[in-house]
């Protein structure tokens, strides 16, 4: 238990950080990044995955279900959370959305 606020706290309640925190709190943003960078990779590679064999079963490119699920993962997250969700989800497309 400790006192400082956490990110679960609400955005308004959060602490500034101090100057002596600032180095350490960016090494942790780095490491977040770079774990992030990894799993969209491995996400993409995926969803590509299971679109190519969905593709090469005669089936459709893209699963409206499904997308609705993903984004509905992202909603705490409001409009910005949609936006990453159909990010990640065009990433996933890769070669195959066309662009
Ligand atoms: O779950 C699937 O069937 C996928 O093809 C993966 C995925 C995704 O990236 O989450 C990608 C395309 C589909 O429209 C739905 C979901």
């Amino acid at each position: 238990m400790t006192d400082t606020p956490t990110s679960t706290d609400a955005p308004g309640e959060l602490a500034p950080a101090t100057a002596e925190e600032i180095p350490d709190l960016r090494v942790e943003i780095d490491a977040i990044d770079a774990e992030l960078l990894r799993l969209i990779k491995r996400r993409s590679e995926i969803s590509q995955r299971i679109g190519l064999a969905r593709m090469a079963a005669g089936g459709p490119r893209i699963v409206y279900n499904r997308e609705m699920q993903v984004l509905a993962r992202f909603r705490d997250l409001g409009a910005e959370g949609r936006e990453l969700g159909m990010l990640l989800l065009r990433l996933g497309r890769g070669r195959l959305g066309g662009r």
